[in-house]
């Protein structure tokens, strides 16, 4: 009989799946070294966010087939590692968000009220009624980093409340936002005009210290921030000082850099309010998070697909055998048009051509969704849920074939249109399965992606190429491979370069300066 570990305190009936097809052993507590002792005995893990499943886990996991997250956020599992040990690792995208938004709200109200001192002081006795004037939240901005499931219905809630909401969000398109009744606005005017600040996005290498002592500084006095995100995407010690040297009002936590949270100032502070990372403790959410990810261990360990693996597509294995080398190609051209359109994409025209003119390449379309989304969601979007994804997101998907073939026996052909414009891909195989770019913009190139890539669009005249090496090199950013495609002499063209370093900051801006040059993209793939 298959073993399961459920390593965190998960609702009962999340065990009672589970043992219709395993043995369950609920363990909590377990340090690291404890987990990597035992965990080469079980076929599958099941955590919530105390556990932090570390690559020395999932490489001492030599039987595991699946690692189940009651929840959101997959950043305390090293899903790479998962991914590369060929264990699936699934979530619970949906099964708390109205509980981690109705915790986030009850934060601002508490916040707004003073409700947790007085009620503190009531219990000591006290009478303070002059101490503890609040302020309204009515006609109020209230700034949303993040509109994604938890931020769209904080919005919704706080609309109700007669707040205005203005909202940040990179990857969603002004048609949502509006559904939402919603202002897209920029960052700066979010931080510079909101009144209340919410934060509800996934700790990424660019959402880290968002908030930080710069982006403090311009914050309103009267201030108050909510997060019941992630730790770290606040810089703790900026906001601590920004709060005892009264920059901004107040602020309310429910999650933190360090869990559970060790000595802190923040303890000390009266306009601060922190929970132990309470944002999906309901029963409801409890029982969603659980029935959802125990009935995927149960359906995996039989030998079924998952329904939101974060790492690996939940296809037929046929046919997964068959477009595996595409699945890739589509997802690379979905990031590099993603990022040449700008994130929030209203519309995706994907034309599958050659031999990908069948009918069962539908997945090729879903790879090339999942691939204009990862910019935004990261490893929450999946084979399974691109679509719908794209869907909510007001994201238009229209799919042509064509079987003609041109050089290539099958290549796919993107198209996005987003906040910089239509841009449009095409990406080939070589015959020993490597990825090429085919196309850019409609010129011919012929470019492997990399990590790092800088695009032009310039006139063909003498001298271009050799300015923006130079420029390049005065960066002392090193060119791994250049091309160019144009299609009449003298005529438009595009530059595409692989370059071994990150473009530093400003640099984007000093090419597009070079006299001749229309438009320069950075990608990083
Ligand atoms: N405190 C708690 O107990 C809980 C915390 N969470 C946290 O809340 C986060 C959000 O959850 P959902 O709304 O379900 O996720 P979601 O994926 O539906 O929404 C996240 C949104 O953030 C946006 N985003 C990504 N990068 C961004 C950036 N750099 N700037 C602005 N927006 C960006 C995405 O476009 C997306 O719309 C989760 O990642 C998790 O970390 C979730 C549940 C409970
Ligand atoms: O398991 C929990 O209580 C935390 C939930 C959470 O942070 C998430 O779902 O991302």
């Amino acid at each position: 009989m298959a073993k399961v570990l459920v390593s965190d305190s998960i609702d009962p009936v999340g065990v009672e799946i589970l043992s219709q097809v395993a043995q369950v052993d609920v363990k909590t507590g377990l340090s690291a070294e404890e987990i990597i002792q035992i965990i080469p005995e079980y076929d599958a893990l099941m955590l919530r966010s105390s556990t932090r499943v570390t690559k020395e886990i999932v490489e001492a996991g030599s039987k595991l087939q699946i690692i189940g997250r009651a929840g959101v956020g997959v950043d305390n599992i090293d899903v790479p590692a998962a991914t590369r040990q060929g264990i699936i690792v699934v979530n619970s995208p949906e099964g708390n968000t109205i509980a981690a938004a109705e915790h986030a709200l009850a934060m601002m109200l508490s916040l707004s009220r003073h409700i947790p001192d007085a009620n503190q002081s009531v219990k000591a006795n006290k009478w303070e009624r002059n101490r503890f004037i609040g302020t309204e939240v009515y006609k109020k901005n209230l700034g949303v980093v993040g509109l994604g499931k938890i931020g769209s219905h904080v919005a919704k809630v706080a609309r109700s409340l007669g707040m205005k909401i203005l909202a940040y969000d990179p990857f969603i398109s002004k048609e949502r936002a509006d559904q939402l009744g919603c202002t897209l606005v920029d960052l700066e005017l979010l931080f510079a005009e909101s009144d209340f600040i919410t934060l509800h996005v996934p700790k990424t290498s660019e959402t880290q210290h968002l908030i930080g002592r710069e982006t403090l500084a311009k914050m309103k006095p009267t201030v108050r921030i909510i997060n019941c995100s992630r730790g770290g995407i606040i810089d703790e010690l900026a906001l601590i000082e920004a709060l005892e040297s009264g920059r901004i009002a107040g602020a309310a936590l429910d999650v933190f850099e360090q869990e559970p949270l060790g000595e802190s100032r923040l303890r000390e502070l009266s306009n601060v309010i922190l929970t132990p990372h309470l944002g999906a403790s309901t029963t409801e959410a409890q029982v969603g998070v659980a029935v959802d990810v125990a009935e995927q261990i149960r359906d995996v360990l039989l030998g079924l697909p998952a329904r939101s693996a974060v790492n690996i597509p939940g296809l037929t294995p046929d046919v997964m055998e068959k477009l595996r080398p595409y699945l890739q190609l589509a997802e690379t051209m979905g990031n590099l048009v993603s990022q040449l359109a700008g994130g929030r994409c209203d519309s995706l025209n994907v034309r599958l051509q050659g031999e990908l003119a069948t009918k069962d390449s539908q997945p090729l379309v879903v790879a090339a969704i999942k691939g204009l989304l990862s910019q935004a969601l990261r490893e929450r979007v999946n084979y399974v849920n691109a679509a719908i994804e794209a869907k909510e997101r007001g994201i238009r998907v229209i799919e042509t074939r064509d079987a003609s073939t041109r050089d290539y026996s099958g290549s796919i052909h993107l198209e996005a249109n987003g906040s910089m414009g239509t841009h449009s891909v095409t990406g080939a195989l070589l015959s020993t399965g490597e990825i090429r770019i085919t196309d850019l913009d409609e010129f011919p190139i012929n470019v492997p992606p990399s990590n790092h890539m800088l695009f032009t669009l310039h006139q063909d005249m003498p001298g271009i190429i050799g300015k923006i090496g130079a420029l390049l090199g005065s960066f002392n950013v090193n060119i791994a491979s250049m091309q160019v495609g144009r299609k009449i002499i003298r005529g438009d063209a595009v530059m595409a370069l692989s370059l071994d370093d990150p473009l530093p900051e400003g640099l984007l801006s000093e090419i597009t300066k070079v006299p001749g040059i229309r438009d320069a993209y950075t990608v990083k793939l």
